[in-house]
């Protein structure tokens, strides 16, 4: 039968009609109508078998203008208005106050707030921490510059829904996204990581839990549901992004996706079936006293970078230290000198 309808031609393995494409999860032929139908049916899934939300709740959207977080704040949307989730959405959006990109994307964002009916925060590195990202890069180089982005951006996330007064946050990490962290855990020997990178809700003891509700969804099917719906985001890399280890381990991924499309999931499933041994020491979760942000240090890593260039050393911060020196050396001599804010790539972390 399945072999009978590929010699009619290219028909839609649900409905019959027309295929408008192969679906990069399955290699199944679709229609447009039935992918947009099983694309957003996974979803539903995803949220409802993770018990992700609760009616009533207010959830922060972290909208970057980029495909993941559009496709997410419209199918969210779309799935809170057909399931009747009785979500209350908003979309929050951080500047980083890169010039020729982030202001960029922000228009796109500003657009989806119109489009999808949804209102919107932007909260911005310059407010909040006296520096944009074009001012740290021209300090510090462009080397490193990603460590300064993720760290400031994960606590802006969290300040902007606190701001909104929201109960969860969710962000457009996919499935390749998830699968490319495991396998850069696994390459730095990071367990602590590894072992959180893979929980699709993270943070429930800190301020805001943050979901990803697209843990199980694939990029490429993230951009053909973005193209077939016409929606409107923003497609530019960040200027200051150039991560060589990252782009390789992506780069492995893709060619495993493209030999075994389960290989994505198959990562993620490993990352998940890692267990830490109960000897291995975890850190101690604290808050920072300097601004009362979560942290397992005196200080949190956003105040030991914004020290640093607030004092023109700019890479106190940066690579293993830890937290304020010496004034964090007890807390992290009893973490046995593992820190979960000692990675460079905040991006590690979700
Ligand atoms: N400036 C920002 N403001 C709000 N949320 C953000 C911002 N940057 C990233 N995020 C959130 O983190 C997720 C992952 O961000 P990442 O930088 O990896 O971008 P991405 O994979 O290209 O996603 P996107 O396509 O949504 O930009 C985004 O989908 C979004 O939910």
């Amino acid at each position: 039968m399945e072999q009978e309808r590929e010699r009619n031609g290219r028909l839609c393995c649900l409905c019959s009609g027309r295929a408008a494409l192969r679906r990069p999860k399955t290699l199944q032929q679709l229609c447009r109508e039935c992918f947009f139908r099983v694309f957003e049916d996974e979803i539903h899934q995803v949220i409802v078998s993770n018990g992700l939300f609760t009616r009533g709740e207010r959830v922060a959207i972290g909208a970057s203008g980029g495909k993941d977080s559009t496709v997410l704040a419209y199918v969210l949307a779309k799935l809170n208005q057909t399931h009747d989730y009785g979500l209350h959405l908003f979309l929050l959006s951080v500047d980083e106050g890169i010039t020729g990109y982030r202001d960029d994307s922000l228009e796109t964002v500003h657009r989806n707030q119109i489009q999808y009916g949804l209102p919107l925060k932007v909260v911005s590195y310059k407010d909040l921490y006296g520096w944009t990202m074009d001012e740290i890069v021209a300090t510090i180089g462009k080397k490193n510059n990603c460590t300064f982005c993720g760290v400031f951006r994960r606590q802006a996330l969290d300040r902007g829904a606190a701001l909104l007064k929201v109960d969860k946050l969710v962000t457009g990490h996919n499935a390749d996204d998830i699968a490319e962290t495991v396998l850069l855990n696994i390459l730095r020997g990071d367990i602590a990581r590894l072992s959180r990178c893979t929980s699709i809700t993270t943070g429930e003891d800190g301020p805001i839990p943050r979901c990803k509700p697209f843990k199980y969804t694939y990029e490429k099917e993230i951009v053909m549901y973005a193209y077939f719906k016409r929606l409107d985001y923003f497609s530019t890399e960040c200027i200051y992004s150039p991560n060589a280890y990252r782009g390789f381990a992506r780069e492995f991924i893709k060619d495993l996706e493209r030999l075994r499309p389960r290989a994505v999931l198959d990562i993620i499933r490993s990352g998940e079936n890692f267990r830490i041994s109960t000897t291995a020491k975890m850190p101690e979760q604290g808050t920072c006293e300097r601004c009362g942000y979560i942290s397992s240090q005196k200080w949190c890593k956003a105040c030991v970078l914004l020290d640093g260039l607030n004092r023109g050393l700019p890479k106190l911060g940066i690579g293993r230290s830890h937290g304020v020196i010496g004034a964090s050396r007890d807390r992290n001599e009893r973490n046995g000198g593992k820190t979960i804010e000692s990675k460079q790539c905040g991006t590690l972390d979700f």
